[in-house]
Formats: structure tokens, C-alpha cells, sequence
């Protein structure tokens, strides 16, 4: 056995992350051609690489498949239900930052907050029959905010990808995505409510507090501690 480290093979965090971990001494690569995902890790003993997708390393980590992990903290607080009781956060990489935010069409002027949208969606429905729509992944985090700010009458409508289209294609009024430079969002004519911040994400190293470890794994796990400098 030995000590699993996740991260991500494809997508915006995979060089940053190699670039992160080449910068405390420790070379992370791909053995075969750019197609294969089999690893290595040169620098310290003991570790073995698995290549997975961001999107995929929470349910990896909470299963105890791999002992550390690199992904989003979006991703995990989204997939993992109390994810503190199964991974614990190690040291944020200070990459992959990005936003999840509420945004509504710039037209709406009058519409700059959860309060407005609150309002905005009660008269939606009386006027429409269904309740305002709102497309997003994230399903999770936006029920919980939405419910912690007293917005009860919305719908979500589940959009995997070109979220800030689903407002233009009239499948929804409203949308809850990541934005980072802000381009899609102005591209698409929206606005971020004001109080529409629901999370601040960035690139974060997991531990699972699932992964069986061994004598050897914890003795890995110290070396690579002291090398990331973890305490
Ligand atoms: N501009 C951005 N847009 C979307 N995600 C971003 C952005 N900037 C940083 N991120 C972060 O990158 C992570 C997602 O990366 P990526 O989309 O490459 O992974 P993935 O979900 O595995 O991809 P795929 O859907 O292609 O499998 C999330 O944690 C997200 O917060
Ligand atoms: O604020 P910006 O810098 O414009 O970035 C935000 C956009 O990037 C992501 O989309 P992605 O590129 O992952 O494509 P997707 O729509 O398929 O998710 C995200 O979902 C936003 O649409």
C-alpha cells in the first residue's frame, strides 16, 4: 500500500497543480503518453499518484479511495453532505479562485438583492403559474443559502454547463454559477445581486478521514506534512 494522492488529470486546476507541488520539490507526471492516466511522484516516498477529474476527487476522498486529494472547495462543500466530518481542509493552493454567485438579467432594475428577488418571485408565480427559475449545479449550496436568506419560491433548474445562456434560451430567470473574471456574466447581460455572494472558492489539498492508512502511509503522510510545510 501507499499513500494516495488525487488530482486532477484534465481541466483549469491540473497544471497549476503540478506547478504547486513541483514548487515544494515534488514532481508530479504522467508515465505514458498524455492520454494515459497512470502516475508517478518523484521527490518523496511512498505516495502514488491517481489521475481523476476535479468534479470526481470529493466522492474519491469521502469513500477512502485516496487519502489526499486536490480539488475545489465548491465541488466538495457541493458533493459532500457535512463534509467536514469526511475530509478535512489542509492548505488552500491560492489558485483556482472563483466566485458562486446569484445573478439576475441587468434589466431587472429593480431587482439588487435576496430581498428584491424574494419579491420579484412571489409576484412571478402569482403572474406565471410556476414558480421563477433558477439553473445552476450546484444544487446543494444554493438550497442551503437560499434557505438561510428566507427565498422560498424559486425552482431549480439543473444546468451542467452554459448556465448564463439558460436565461436568454427562457429556461430560467435567474442563474447560480461560478464567475471569476466576470466576462461570461457581463457577455450574458447579468448582474450579481449584492448579497448574492454564496461562496469564495479556491484550489484546496483534502485529507479523507475514510482512507485506511498504515504505518507506512503515516510515516508518508508526515514526510509530505514537513515538506508542504502542513503545520
Ligand atoms: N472560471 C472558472 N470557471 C469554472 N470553474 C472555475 C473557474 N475558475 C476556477 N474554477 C474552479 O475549477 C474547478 C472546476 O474545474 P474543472 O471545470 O476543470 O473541473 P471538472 O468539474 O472536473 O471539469 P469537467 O466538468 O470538464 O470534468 C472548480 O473548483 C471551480 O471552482
Ligand atoms: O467569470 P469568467 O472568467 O467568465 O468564468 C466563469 C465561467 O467559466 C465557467 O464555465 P466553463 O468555462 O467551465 O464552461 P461551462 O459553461 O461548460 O461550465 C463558469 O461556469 C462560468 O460560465
Amino acid at each position: 500500500m501507499s499513500l494516495k494522492l488525487g488530482v486532477p488529470s484534465k481541466g483549469r486546476l491540473m497544471d497549476k497543480t503540478v506547478e504547486w507541488f513541483a514548487r515544494h520539490g515534488i514532481a508530479l507526471g504522467r508515465s505514458g503518453s498524455d492520454r494515459e492516466y497512470a502516475g508517478y511522484v518523484n521527490g518523496i516516498d511512498g505516495v502514488e499518484l491517481v489521475l481523476l477529474s476535479a468534479g470526481e476527487i470529493p466522492r474519491e476522498l469521502a469513500a477512502g479511495r485516496i487519502h489526499l486529494g486536490v480539488t475545489g472547495t465548491d465541488l466538495i462543500r457541493e458533493k459532500l453532505a457535512q463534509w467536514e466530518q469526511q475530509v478535512e481542509e489542509l492548505i488552500p493552493l491560492g489558485f483556482g479562485q472563483a466566485d458562486l454567485v446569484i445573478a439576475v438579467p441587468h434589466a431587472w432594475v429593480d431587482v439588487n438583492t435576496l430581498d428584491d428577488l424574494d419579491a420579484v418571485a412571489a409576484a412571478f408565480r402569482a403572474r406565471h403559474g410556476f414558480r421563477l427559475r433558477i439553473a445552476t449545479k450546484y444544487h446543494r449550496l444554493v438550497r442551503d443559502f437560499l434557505r438561510e436568506a428566507g427565498v422560498a419560491d424559486y425552482q431549480l433548474v439543473d444546468s451542467q454547463g452554459a448556465t448564463e445562456g439558460t436565461i436568454k434560451n427562457e429556461t430560467a430567470e435567474a442563474i447560480a454559477d461560478i464567475t471569476s473574471s466576470g466576462d461570461t456574466l457581463r457577455a450574458n447581460h447579468l448582474k450579481i445581486l449584492e448579497d448574492g455572494l454564496i461562496l469564495k472558492s479556491q484550489a484546496t489539498l483534502f485529507r479523507s478521514r475514510r482512507a485506511p492508512m498504515e504505518h507506512a502511509d503515516r510515516h508518508a503522510l508526515g514526510a509530505l506534512g514537513t515538506r508542504l510545510a502542513l503545520d
